[in-house]
């Protein structure tokens, strides 16, 4: 090696796995103390596989936000699942998130029969949520996890307060190989702002609206346009499969889509770090869900859901 500087770097992938809603939005935005990556109470609102990166010491970590593993039903259900296990299966580091008020779920078994399946040793395991839990409930559902030989570190976090997530960033930045840096060190995320602000977008809709809604809708950012006085122009385009979707979207006298739009100019702004005026249309597009073209927009594979 010709390495000259004093301390050398390290630089790999690390992949969050878990069952939805275990709060792998919710620890990655954490980590980089940035909102970028939707989190949301209702389930599966990942889609795509953002990616942050955090400098820690001389390691620099580009953390995987893969969707929930669950059991695939719909083709966009196994495209998101297939886009899960690629993203473990191509990083240095696995990390199992779990929810330890919900334990070993069905759902976790079949997280640990496919890493089990893979071949892959020495994942991570971390306990979330034990701000939910006594410590008589977590030591038990430890041993548990722990037997199952797939796990050589185990750590109790709170991705909501913070707690042991520092303790459980060392041990991911310990574990990057070492080489140089991927990415330039102040960069947070590859996302790009418009994909960003299509996410932020889509999460004001699964807060505004409920049911199953959401889930058939889909936001794609149209114009991005950077003005003169250091402002964006941004437009988007709610996408909804049925026309009697519209009304709803829209709400009496545009009351709903004028709210939503409002707390996404918000947020984007603030996330962007600049003002932002945000123009938001809604239009019906049947069969969405099976358009190619929106699959590679979201990162995904649409023959991985075949
Ligand atoms: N009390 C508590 N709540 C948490 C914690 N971590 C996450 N949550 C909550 O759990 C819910 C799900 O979190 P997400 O981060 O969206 O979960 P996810 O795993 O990314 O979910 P999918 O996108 O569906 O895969 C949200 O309501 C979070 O606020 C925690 O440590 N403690």
């Amino acid at each position: 090696m010709t390495e000259t500087s004093a301390e050398t770097t390290r630089a790999g992938f690390a992949a969050l796995i878990g069952a939805p809603n275990a709060g792998k939005s919710t620890l990655l935005n954490r980590i980089l103390g940035q909102k970028i990556s939707i989190v949301s109470r209702k389930v599966q609102t990942t889609r795509i596989q953002v990616r942050g990166v955090l400098m820690h010491g001389a390691s620099q970590i580009v953390f995987v936000d893969t969707p929930g593993i669950f059991q695939p039903k719909r083709r966009l259900d196994r495209a998101m699942v297939h886009a899960a296990w690629s993203g473990a299966h191509d990083a240095d580091t696995v990390v199992l998130l779990v929810d330890a008020q919900k334990g070993v779920t069905e759902e976790v078994q079949r997280i640990l029969d496919g890493l089990k399946a893979s071949g892959r040793e020495g994942a991570i395991l971390a306990l979330n949520k034990v701000d939910l839990v006594k410590p008589d409930v977590l030591l038990p559902l430890a041993e548990k996890l722990s037997d199952t030989g797939l796990f050589d570190a185990v750590f109790m976090i709170s991705a909501e307060t913070g707690s042991g997530v520092g303790d459980l960033i060392a041990e991911v930045a310990r574990r990057m190989p070492e080489g140089p840096y991927l990415y330039p060190e102040d960069h947070l995320t590859d996302l790009p702002e418009r994909l960003i602000a299509a996410e932020i977008t889509r999460e004001k809709i699964f807060e505004r609206l409920h049911d199953e809604l959401p889930y058939k809708s889909t936001v794609e950012t149209e114009k991005f346009e950077e003005r003169p006085d250091g402002s964006a122009r941004i437009e988007q385009t709610i996408y909804v499969a049925r026309d009697g979707h519209k009304g709803i979207f829209l709400g009496k006298g545009g009351a709903t889509i004028k709210d939503i739009g409002k707390r996404a100019r918000i947020e984007i702004s603030e996330v962007l770090d600049r003002p932002v005026h945000l123009f938001l249309f809604v239009k019906v597009r049947e069969n969405w869900e099976d358009d190619p073209e929106r699959y590679r927009d979201w990162g995904l594979d649409y023959k991985g859901g075949a």
